[in-house]
């Protein structure tokens, strides 16, 4: 019997809690998963959407009461959840959660961890939450250095070469090394976890029209596409540096596995705009597997019962899959 999902609290002031009840509605009878949270602070709002919820004292409990209730692994929480008003006592849970969750996935009682969305800010501003994103600590806790966000929905998978950085910080950060990083990384990420024998990767241009010859920017010359060739001559199947506005489109990305861009909004603009609600966040280059809905804390909606748990359930029946398909080959 393969290990249950950890599912990380998030912020529960946002829509995590309510997604977590209809991701056990829609998954109980065939993907075990457990989350992280205050069991007894989740009482009012399982009451009030008619979850039944059962407290577990260890992960390997989940798949025996999956079937009953939302197994819960209590942590206490110092401040109530209310919906849409962030707590900044809560930030240090919302941190241990994340922590316990790495434990459990790096000792094998977790297959996966799934997070909840969290308000970086928040977490920032109530503990003093040193990193930019889920991506960067998770690599942290795991002690590496080049951890890959990759975004995927079922018509198109997206790399941002850089991540949670200012725009304006995106040419400096730019570098040779750290993009031939990114794109080793996610090749090898492709064929690992994807099953892609000879990953097809499309890679942007950084500037308008890739550059226009240098016209408008020189990072495609210096830069990118010496780099490019070089893998190329290795074998590996690149195309680019393409303009980014062009590359998106249907029959574009009919012709390559995954788009490795330059910058954050670069990647996740045209995936969020095609499939918000299917889009997957995938970790890769951890030693452990990471997954997570594509989209944030939506404090504007929560505590009406009104968001949409497809991107949850689709990030932890990828968490499934990519752990099944790690344990076949492992
Ligand atoms: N994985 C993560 O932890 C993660 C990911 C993205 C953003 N965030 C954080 O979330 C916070 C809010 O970010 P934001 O407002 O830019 O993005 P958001 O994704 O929280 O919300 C954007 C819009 O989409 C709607 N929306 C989001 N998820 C929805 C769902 N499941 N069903 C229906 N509607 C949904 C919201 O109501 C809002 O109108 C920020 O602090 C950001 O850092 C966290
Ligand atoms: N960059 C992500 C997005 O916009 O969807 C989001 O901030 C999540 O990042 P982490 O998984 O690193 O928290």
């Amino acid at each position: 019997m393969p290990a249950p999902l950890a599912l990380t609290s998030g912020d529960p002031a946002g829509i995590g809690p309510e997604l977590s009840f209809k991701a056990w509605t829609a998954l109980n009878d065939r993907l075990p998963f457990y989350l992280i949270s205050d069991i007894d602070r989740l009482g009012a709002l399982a009451e009030k959407t008619r979850t039944p919820i059962r407290a577990i004292g260890a992960p390997g409990e989940a798949i025996a009461v999956m079937a009953d209730g939302l197994p819960v692994l209590h942590r206490p929480f110092a401040a109530s959840f209310t919906p849409g008003a962030p707590d900044p006592a809560n930030a240090p849970a919302i941190i241990d959660a994340i922590e316990l969750a790495v434990d459990h996935a790096q000792a094998g009682l977790a297959g996966a961890v799934v997070t909840n969305p969290i308000n970086k800010a928040g977490l920032k501003a109530g503990a003093g939450f040193a990193f930019p994103g889920h991506t960067e600590f998770l690599a942290d806790l795991c002690g590496t250095s080049d951890p890959v966000m990759l975004l995927a929905a079922p018509e198109l998978r997206v790399v941002p070469a850089t991540i949670h950085i200012a725009l304006q910080d995106v040419p400096e950060q730019l570098t040779a090394d750290g993009l031939e990083a990114v794109i080793r990384q996610t090749h090898a990420g492709l064929q690992r976890d994807f099953g892609i024998a000879a990953p097809r990767i499309a890679v942007a241009g950084l500037n308008p029209h890739a550059g226009e010859d240098g016209r408008f920017g020189k990072q495609e010359i210096e830069i990118i596409s010496p780099l490019l060739d070089r893998l190329r001559a290795e074998g590996l199947d690149l195309r680019g540096p393409l303009p980014a506005d062009t590359m998106f489109h249907a029959r574009a990305r009919a012709s390559y596995d995954c788009a490795v861009c330059m910058y954050h909004d670069q990647a996740l603009i045209p995936i969020k705009t095609l499939d918000f609600d299917r889009g997957v966040n995938v970790t890769l280059g951890l030693p452990i597997l990471r997954t997570s809905p594509d989209h944030g804390t939506a404090y504007d909606i929560a505590g009406q019962g009104i968001a949409r748990p497809d991107s949850l359930i689709a990030a932890l029946e990828l968490a499934g899959q990519l752990a099944a398909r790690r344990g076949a080959v492992s």
